[in-house]
């Protein structure tokens, strides 16, 4: 995939001549993909540092943003990046202005770190004046809601999207809280109903994946481990077990042969094992399958269901493996088992070594 399948032309542009970034990564692809228009979806991004999370937010918000400017010139302030720190909220406003610049028409800019307020020109006094787009800490924006005679309030209610970096510092509060911290809370209240809502961070403790989750509980869920790293994990399954012949079935350019083929070699039997996403078995039938072993610990009882569920069908008998990786993750998957019918499966746990 190229930058110009998810931007247009004169972003993408920018993005390969101004920072040098010449083709997205796949887990950019992954976030970009729901992220941008037509589909417009909540996201929640988890991705290690380094890895490229500023573009994935920053593209779809300026994209939406200069898409409102070109429609509606007059339109006020229509998008909010917020991050946790002055200089990153500075890093970012450079990042967004270098990508912004020249476009036709301009797209108004202003950065807001809650203790100084810069515009295009320098320094501003005003705190409601209403910029295309803005870029600030939580202080920042809250200072910009709280804004005289209800003006903040009106420009919160104008925003169509709202990206936030570093997500857990900026929403959440101690690692082991599972609440929102009030005034982040307070700001995501005053968005309208349709405001489009980017995560990223590099790291949630499971108390704030929780919190987020609820908050957010229309985002698509992005982790580099459901892309890049996920493909190179099955893929490396496949390679090292030959005896298998194992089918690879997964979307995207890394997928060896087509979904199709994929499935008929597994069904006809000349694959002895199915590789795949949780995503991609859903729904498929293989009267044949004993045995589902889930290689990544699933998100809720659903995923559970779904991926256990391709075995032990029609009254046959199937066994299931689930592979845990830590303490936390053995209370999660209690509490799931727990969720489910008594009838639909049975299990034994065995300490990990
Ligand atoms: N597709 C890409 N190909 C090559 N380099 C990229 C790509 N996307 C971003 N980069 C570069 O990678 C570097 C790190 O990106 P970025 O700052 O977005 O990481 P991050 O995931 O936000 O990290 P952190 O969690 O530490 O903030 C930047 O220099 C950026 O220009």
């Amino acid at each position: 995939m190229r930058w110009r399948d998810f931007v247009r032309p004169a972003l993408a542009k920018a993005v390969r001549a101004r920072l040098s970034v010449l083709e997205p990564n796949a887990m950019q692809c992954e976030a970009l993909r729901p992220a941008m228009r037509g589909e417009a979806r909540d996201l929640l991004l988890v991705a290690q540092t380094g890895s490229g999370k500023t573009l994935a937010l920053l593209l779809p918000l300026l994209e939406s943003v200069t898409r409102a400017v070109e429609q509606r010139p007059s339109a006020a302030c229509t998008a909010l990046l917020l991050a946790p720190s002055d200089v990153l909220v500075e890093q970012h406003a450079a990042t967004a202005r270098t990508l912004l610049a020249g476009l036709d028409p301009p797209v108004e800019l202003d950065c807001d770190t809650g203790a100084s307020l810069t515009g295009v020109g320098g320094l501003l006094e005003d705190a409601s004046r209403v910029p295309s787009l803005l870029v600030a800490t939580a202080a920042g924006a809250r200072r910009r809601l709280e804004a005289s005679g209800g003006a903040g309030r009106e420009w919160a209610a104008r925003l169509a999207a709202v990206a936030i970096d570093e997500a857990d510092a900026v929403l959440c509060g101690r690692p082991h809280d599972t609440a929102l911290r009030p005034d982040a809370d307070a700001l995501l209240d005053a968005l309208p109903a349709g405001t489009q809502h980017l995560l990223a961070t590099a790291f949630l403790t499971s108390e704030h994946e929780v919190a987020l989750t609820r908050r957010f509980r229309r985002a698509v869920r992005v982790s580099e481990h459901s892309t890049a790293g996920q493909r190179g994990v099955m893929g490396r399954l496949v390679a090292e077990m030959p005896q298998l012949r194992a089918a690879l079935l997964c979307e995207g350019a890394a997928a060896p042969e087509g979904s199709a083929e994929a499935v008929a070699r597994f069904a006809s039997g000349e694959a002895r094992a199915l590789v795949c996403t949780a995503a991609a078995a859903r729904g498929l039938d293989f009267p044949r399958l004993r045995h589902v072993l889930l290689f990544d610990m699933p998100k809720d009882v659903a995923g559970f269901v779904h991926s256990a569920g391709r075995t032990a069908r029609r009254g046959k008998e199937g066994l299931v493996t689930c592979l845990v990786e830590s303490g936390a993750e053995v209370g999660r998957f209690r509490q799931l088992h727990a969720l489910l019918p008594a009838r639909a499966l049975e299990f034994s746990a065995a300490p990990a070594s």
